[in-house]
Formats: C-alpha cells, sequence, structure tokens
C-alpha cells in the first residue's frame, strides 16, 4: 500500500479517464463491471478502455474481482493515490515526489516538492490499513457506505484535517500551513523539527509544559479540543529569540538564545467543547502532556494544570471566534464528523505512546492481515516494475529523488 510514484508518469490521459471511471463506479458497486467502466470513462471503442484497464491491472492500481455474478475490477489504494497526485500536479501543488518520511498506523507521510523545488509533505491518509473486516460489520457508517469504505473514510479523514488546520492557521495556532486537499490526501508545508518524543533533553521543561498546557487552553478558548495531545503529534523547532535574529553569536550565546516552539501536525480527534465527551477529552489531554513531562524529564509542575471548568469560564469571558463552528460551515458537516468518529472509536486512540489497550489487541490481528496482503502485492508488483526500498522509511533526511509525477497526465 506503499505509494510508488514512479509509474505515473508514463500513463497515458485514456488510462486516468479510465481509473476515474473505476472510481466513481466503486462508489456504489463493489466490483465496477467493464463495461461501467467503459461508459462512465466515457470513451469511444472498447479497444481504448481494454488496453487502459490492462495497464492500470498490471501496475496495481486497479484489480480484476471474479465476482459470482460478473468479472468487474476494483479500485486498489495504488490509483486513489494516483488519482490524487495526478490533481495535485495539474493545479501545480505537486511537481516531484521524494522520500516516504513516515507510516502512521492510518497515515504515510511523503515529502514532495512545487516546481520551484519548495519542499512540503503530502499526507495521505489510510483508513483501511486497518482492515474494515475486523471492524464490526454492523457499524452505520459501514452499512450505508459498505461498496469502498476506506476510500469515504480516507477522504472523510483528510477532509477534516484540512479543515481544521486552515480554521487554526488562519486564527494564529502554530500549525503548518495547509495548500491543498484532494481525495485522500493532503498537502502542507514542511516543518523542519522533530516531535516531541524524540527531544531527550529539554533545557526548560517549564516553560515548554506551560507553553503546551496554554495551547489547550487556547484551543478551548477556540471551541476546540484536541482530544490526541501526545509526543507524537506535536513537532518541536528550534527558533533563535528574534530580538538575536542577524547577530554574531557563538554557540553558547546561540544554545542560550534557542526558544522551543511546538507547532500541532496532527488532529483526528478533533472535538467541539460542546461534545458529550469534551471534558473527558480535555482531561486526557492535560493528563496526556503531565505524565510524559514526568516520564520523559522528571518535570512535575506545581499546579494541577487546567480543568475543563476553568477552560470554559475562559472561554465564557474571553471567547474567540467558534472554530467548531466554522469548521461545520466549511463543508466538513456533524455528520461527517459523526462517521469518522465511530470509525476512530473502533479502531482506538493512541496517546502516550501506547495503542489503547481494546483496540491493539483488533490491531495486531489486522497488522498481521496486512501484512499478508500488502506482501503479496509487492511480490506481484516487483514482476512489473521496480518497488522502493524500505530503507526509505523513516529516513529522516527529507531528501528528495527529483522524481517527475507526470508528464502526460489528463489535461
Ligand atoms: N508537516 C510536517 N512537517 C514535517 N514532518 C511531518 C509533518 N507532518 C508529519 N510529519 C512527520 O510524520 C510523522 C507522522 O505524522 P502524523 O502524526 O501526521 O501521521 P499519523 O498517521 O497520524 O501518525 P500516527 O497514526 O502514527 O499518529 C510525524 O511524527 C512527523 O515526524
Amino acid at each position: 500500500m506503499k505509494l510508488d510514484a514512479k509509474a505515473i508518469r508514463y500513463l497515458t490521459s485514456e488510462d486516468f479517464r479510465v481509473l476515474a471511471a473505476c472510481e466513481a463506479g466503486s462508489r456504489n458497486h463493489e466490483v465496477v463491471p467493464t463495461p461501467l467502466i467503459s461508459q462512465l470513462s466515457g470513451l469511444r471503442g472498447g479497444s481504448g478502455v481494454n488496453r487502459a484497464i490492462s495497464n492500470l491491472a498490471k501496475i496495481n492500481l486497479i484489480a480484476k474481482v471474479k465476482n459470482a455474478k460478473y468479472d468487474g475490477y476494483r479500485l486498489a489504494y495504488g490509483g486513489l493515490d494516483y488519482l490524487a497526485l495526478n490533481a495535485h500536479q495539474k493545479s501545480k501543488v505537486i511537481y516531484s515526489v521524494g522520500n516516504q518520511i513516515g507510516v502512521g498506523k492510518e497515515s504515510d507521510i511523503i515529502v514532495v516538492a512545487d516546481s520551484t523545488g519548495a519542499q512540503r509533505i503530502m499526507k495521505i491518509h489510510r483508513l483501511g490499513r486497518i482492515s474494515f473486516r475486523t471492524v464490526k460489520t454492523n457499524r452505520d457508517y459501514l452499512r450505508h457506505r459498505s461498496s469502498a469504505p476506506w476510500m469515504y473514510m480516507s477522504r472523510l479523514a483528510a477532509m477534516k484535517e484540512f479543515a481544521f488546520m486552515k480554521a487554526l492557521r488562519e486564527n494564529g495556532f502554530s500549525v503548518p500551513e495547509p495548500i491543498a486537499q484532494n481525495r485522500h490526501t493532503i498537502v502542507m508545508s514542511l516543518i523542519d523539527a522533530f516531535p516531541l518524543r524524540q527531544i531527550s533533553k529539554v533545557a526548560d521543561p517549564a516553560g515548554l509544559y506551560s507553553e503546551l498546557m496554554n495551547m489547550i487552553l487556547e484551543l478551548a478558548r477556540y471551541g476546540l479540543i484536541h482530544g490526541d495531545f501526545n509526543e507524537f503529534n506535536i513537532l518541536i523547532k528550534e527558533e533563535l529569540d528574534p530580538e538575536m535574529k542577524g547577530k554574531e553569536l557563538t554557540e553558547e550565546e546561540e544554545d542560550e538564545h534557542i526558544r522551543l516552539v511546538p507547532v500541532i501536525i496532527d488532529f483526528p480527534q478533533m472535538v467541539s467543547v460542546d461534545h458529550v465527551n469534551a471534558e473527558m477529552y480535555f482531561d486526557r489531554d492535560v493528563e496526556c502532556i503531565k505524565r510524559y513531562f514526568k516520564r520523559k524529564f522528571h518535570f512535575v509542575s506545581e499546579s494541577k494544570g487546567p480543568t475543563f471548568a476553568e477552560a470554559r469560564k475562559k472561554l465564557l469571558k474571553n471567547p474567540g471566534k467558534r472554530l467548531d463552528v466554522e469548521v461545520e460551515a466549511s463543508g466538513f458537516s456533524r455528520k461527517m464528523a459523526r462517521e469518522l468518529e465511530a470509525y476512530m472509536a473502533d479502531v482506538g486512540v493512541k496517546g502516550d505512546g501506547e495503542v489503547s489497550k481494546d483496540s491493539g489487541e483488533d490491531d495486531e490481528d489486522v497488522d498481521e492481515d496486512d501484512e499478508k496482503e500488502s506482501g503479496s502485492e509487492a511480490e506481484e508488483a516487483s514482476d512489473t516494475h521496480e518497488t522502493k526500498g524500505s530503507e526509505d522509511v523513516d529516513d529522516n533526511t527529507k531528501r528528495l529523488e527529483g522524481l517527475r509525477v507526470s508528464g502526460s497526465a489528463e489535461q
């Protein structure tokens, strides 16, 4: 399921039309019948369509499925990746694709660049990585979206992340700059920093701790609770004090004037302060930071940390713009939020370095399944085209390979 962009430059506009037809057909067909692909592609004459279908199947963008009633194809994650990449390329958001720098439980993080070489991050949401087979199949959100839930849920996750990132950024919060969203992907600015998880020593833990607590309170003042505020989702950027910029400093002086600036990069669980479980989420965020600072930096604050009641009071006394309301108005509706939340609840939440216990067991089963699947996919793939080495994963050098994304894509 890893993105391999190499084949994209060989795809023709016909291939992309057929791929888009498979995507459209997948919305209400688990297996899209070949005649329907042909019809939806709008291409005349069967031979072009058949050639495109066989091209796409060869590089695993679609997969042939023999159904009890008819033969057809289903869109694979790779196909959806290529459709999104093609769209980003057409709108000049992405010009080249570089290294994968992270594999999350539910996403891939890839360094990309625009035509000037400016580096950006593309995050590909993969909510089907944890197989839907293990999620209770009687869930409402699956019943109504049964044909391709992975596609729908991954797009919802990308929409949610983009909507919140935009609202937060516009209101002065320290988050990456959101650049574009297409299907299950978002493109954002690259933050040159490490996750708090990887920071072993902090000169002033009390300062950083209070900054993080203030962030939690400030979010609440704008009507939001992060819900997954932990050492993985906070990047720590080193910045020189503004008044020291441009001055010639020794290394020691520089160290003295470096400020640690937290940047929030991921908000899968973000909820409104009006959510039924708002207080639980708020307290969990506060506890997560307290526990982590104690364990990692041996820092225990004298104050107990903010309570939800205090946050509420702050919100009422000095309200910010209600970003929960703003996000809803931007197109990520309450219904979508509920569907995504039901799914997230099923697969569990990571906090303080651990996958929650209930979901952990599920995850193990699923990962095994998943490995088997992706293993065989990779084997097949290596027959037809090169696959990327796993050493690229987690490579923090953020080096671009300068791989062209597409030259022949549909206009
Ligand atoms: N904008 C960015 N700039 C730089 N690095 C980033 C950026 N976004 C993500 N990363 C890197 O990728 C890693 C994973 O990102 P993120 O937490 O958004 O993915 P995730 O799928 O939610 O991960 P998980 O499911 O494991 O929490 C981060 O820890 C960080 O190292």
